[in-house]
């Protein structure tokens, strides 16, 4: 260490044992102050404060802080060390902020700041404030011990620029089972994103790598502390993929302090609002499909059902079945429920068309009914021959029950099947509206809906009927919506979604490059933002790759370019790493190669490590044979609720979202992996998860998508 930094250190030590003593005098005050359970409001207020100050101070107290901003504020007379942590914490004597928060305003100024002379601003509540900076800071902390302070930027050195190694170093660690936060190290780009205003939608295009995911559950953390005011955790929610997906992810959110958001998947959230009505057919099943190895797989086009029912078009035809529904779901009869009492129609039209006519389908009907029974006893009134009276009611009441055979009551899923079915249609949906759908859709339909199972891309339309049927209450609206691999969604789920979203607080994410589920998923991102009025969108690029090191995209780049028409390429951050290895081999070495690389990288660094196969089933005897050697490994199926790290095997198209620190990819030859759209995707996918280590294994003919000579980025060699 040379004496600049020694006493760089020797400063920090100091100020950190002053924080962490006030941190501590403020929690044993917190500490002795007895808990508040009584029924006074103002104290319940109170309490809750306490409670959420203990909360954080309890966590600020082991890592009080990792950033060290000095900055002069135009008009001040020196510079200020500003210490920003993941919660604020603030001297009560002198209301002197000790920690910032990291959201918070001037905090900002921490990630945007990229180096030069030129006077830094940020946005207050005030205004703009512009000074200048003089030092950044990164501190690691651990257990109140200082581990480590990197200067990034320092106004008095020759470099200028804010360098980049806190974050290399941050980015060569190994990665255990759970997605972690990344608040030390954000980055320019991505703090952008973090902090864009709450009420538009935004769409974010982001390389593999790119902090994605990472970016949008930091944004949920910012909103929540940025809107206080107007938004409420259990009101926002982060739609991902699948439920390991969500395991995957579920500690960052907690570890910035924010718990209660709402995580689901598109499927389990719309089966909840469904009240489980319908099953949803095994996703594994559609997964074989749409991923059989090339030359069994359908072709994709319009009709394809997930691209046809998550269509607008699709939404239109919907809304205009609904409204001709409408027309004629009050039966054209006179209610007469005894002789000498009429109620025309004329009347029961005009309650349900003209008074009702701002209530929801279901409601309408109910309180029409209602009415009619109203309507009902009110005539009995008139009755004064008790025993007259008595046989009336039970008449009435009898007439009331035929009469609403023909006004039936639905659901969603019961009116969804009448609009596939031949027989039984009301004259309002002539059949002339059923041949306008694709045969094999209705076909389909026919077959599955008996079972009362529909497919993923049926759940959309169902929704949107359920909504119009009952409308949407507002216990059940978003603060705020995330959509992560949003290029899977179908333009019809972000349209409904936005039905149940205020002011279209989105933020949606994904990247094209990866839409491997092109059976169902967008091609553009207009798809989405045609949906919004111009000025209720805006949209974000994110360029750089944060996970893999440089030879590893370089070569994920190279992949992605053979399948794709001008790709949207990753740039790397500067982390040289191995060389990618690719290893062939004969068919009878290629369950033994695979033992052997998984225990070398098992050796070296690697916590995680994926194996990846083309297939379900490949995965599956991949499983099998690892087992047999004594090498314990997961199995990743499309059923898998939980991710548990170490050595996971897992299909291709199941790693998307997913990290490790090494990656095998397996059976990366010319049968499996194509020169076409899809494979390349695939295989890009495939390649982009590992962070540290790429091998490659091929028995037989290599896949073009990877033949490559460049011996910069890539080895042929065996290790053993
Ligand atoms: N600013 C950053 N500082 C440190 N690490 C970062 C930063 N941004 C991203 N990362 C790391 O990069 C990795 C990728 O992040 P994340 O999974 O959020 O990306 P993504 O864009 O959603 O990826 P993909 O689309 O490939 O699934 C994670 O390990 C994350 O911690």
């Amino acid at each position: 260490m040379d004496t600049k930094t020694q006493s760089a250190y020797q400063d920090e030590l100091q100020q950190l044992e002053a924080t962490s003593q006030e941190i501590d005098r403020q929690l044993a005050l917190l500490h002795a102050t007895p808990v508040y359970y009584g029924p006074d409001v103002t104290e319940q207020a109170l309490e809750g404060i306490r409670e959420q100050a203990r909360h954080n101070l309890s966590k600020a107290v082991e890592e009080p802080y990792f950033g060290r901003m000095d900055f002069q504020e135009n008009g001040t007379e020196q510079a200020a060390p500003l210490y920003i942590g993941k919660a604020g914490v603030e001297d009560p004597q002198t209301g002197k902020l000790l920690v910032i928060d990291w959201r918070a305003p001037v905090a900002s100024l921490f990630y945007s700041f990229t180096g030069g002379l030129d006077p830094a601003s940020y946005e207050s509540p005030d205004g703009i404030i512009e000074g200048l900076v003089y030092l950044k800071r990164n501190l690691v902390i651990r257990k109140q011990i200082l581990q480590r302070v990197v200067d990034t930027y320092d106004r008095s050195q020759d470099s200028l620029a804010v360098g980049d190694e806190f974050l290399l170093y941050r980015l060569g660690e190994n990665k255990d089972s759970k997605l972690r936060d990344i608040v030390s190290t954000i980055q320019a780009e991505q703090d952008r994103i973090i902090r864009a205003a709450k009420n538009t939608a935004l769409i974010i295009q982001g390389v593999a790598g790119s902090g994605k995911t990472t970016v949008a559950l930091h944004r949920l953390a910012f909103l929540l502390y940025q809107y206080r005011e107007q938004i409420r955790a259990e009101r926002m929610i982060i739609f991902a993929p699948n439920s390991m997906f969500l395991d995957y992810i579920s500690g960052v959110l907690p570890e910035l302090g924010v718990g209660s958001i709402q995580q689901s998947t598109f499927t389990d959230w719309v089966l909840d609002i469904l009240d489980q009505e319908v099953k949803v057919v095994d996703p594994s099943l559609a997964l074989q499909t749409w991923f059989a190895t090339s030359g069994k797989r359908p072709v994709i086009d319009e009709h394809t059902p997930g691209r046809y029912k998550g269509s607008i078009r699709f939404q239109q035809y919907l809304d205009d079945c609904l409204t001709r529904f409408e027309t004629t779901y009050v039966p054209a009869s006179d209610f007469i429920p005894w002789e000498g009492a009429k109620l025309p129609i004329a009347k029961i039209r005009e309650w349900f068309f003209v008074e009702n006519k701002h209530y929801p389908l279901v409601k309408r009907r109910e309180r029409v009914v209602a009415r009619i029974k109203r309507w009902m006893d009110m005539q009995l009134e008139r009755i004064w021959e008790t025993s007259r009276k008595k046989e009336l009611k039970k008449k009435g009441a009898q007439k009331l029950r035929s009469y609403l055979t023909a006004w039936p009551e639905h659901t969603a899923f019961s009116l969804y099947k009448l609009l596939y079915s031949e027989t039984g249609r009301p004259e309002s949906l002539p059949i002339e509206l059923l041949h306008q759908l694709p045969e094999t859709l209705v076909a389909q339909a026919a077959k599955q809906f008996k079972k009362k199972e529909v497919q993923h891309e049926d759940l959309a339309p169902l929704l949107y009927i359920h909504s119009r049927l009952h409308g949407i209450p507002s216990d059940r609206m978003f603060d705020h919506v995330v959509i992560d691999e949003a290029q899977d969604f179908s333009p019809f789920q972000v349209a409904v979604l936005n039905s149940y979203t205020r002011n279209r607080s989105f933020t949606i994410l994904g990247d094209l490059s990866q839409g491997i589920h092109a059976y169902q998923g967008i091609m553009d991102w207009k798809e989405f933002s045609d949906l919004f009025e111009d000025n209720e969108t805006g949209y974000f690029e994110l360029e750089r790759s944060y996970r893999s090191t440089m030879e590893i995209i370089h070569f994920a780049n190279q992949v992605l370019t053979r399948g794709v028409e001008n790709p949207l390429l990753a740039v790397p951050v500067f982390r040289s790493g191995d060389k990618v290895r690719v290893l062939q081999t004969k068919a009878s070495e290629r369950l033994p190669l695979m033992v052997q690389s998984v225990r070398h990288l098992q050796q070296g660094s690697a916590a995680t490590i994926a194996v990846v196969a083309r297939t379900e089933k490949q995965a599956l005897q991949l499983h099998e044979a690892l087992t047999e050697a004594g090498v314990e490994a997961n199995l990743i199926t499309a059923k898998q609720r939980e991710y548990r790290g170490g050595i996971s095997v897992v299909p291709i198209y199941l790693t998307k979202g997913l990290e490790f620190d090494a990656v095998l990819l397996m059976d990366v030859t010319a049968s499996h992996y194509e020169v076409n759209l899809t494979d390349a995707k695939l295989l890009y996918v495939g390649c982009t998860r590992a962070l540290h280590e790429l091998w490659l294994l091929a028995a037989g003919d290599l896949s073009p998508l990877v033949l490559t000579d460049d011996s910069e980025i890539v080895s042929t060699e065996s290790p053993f």
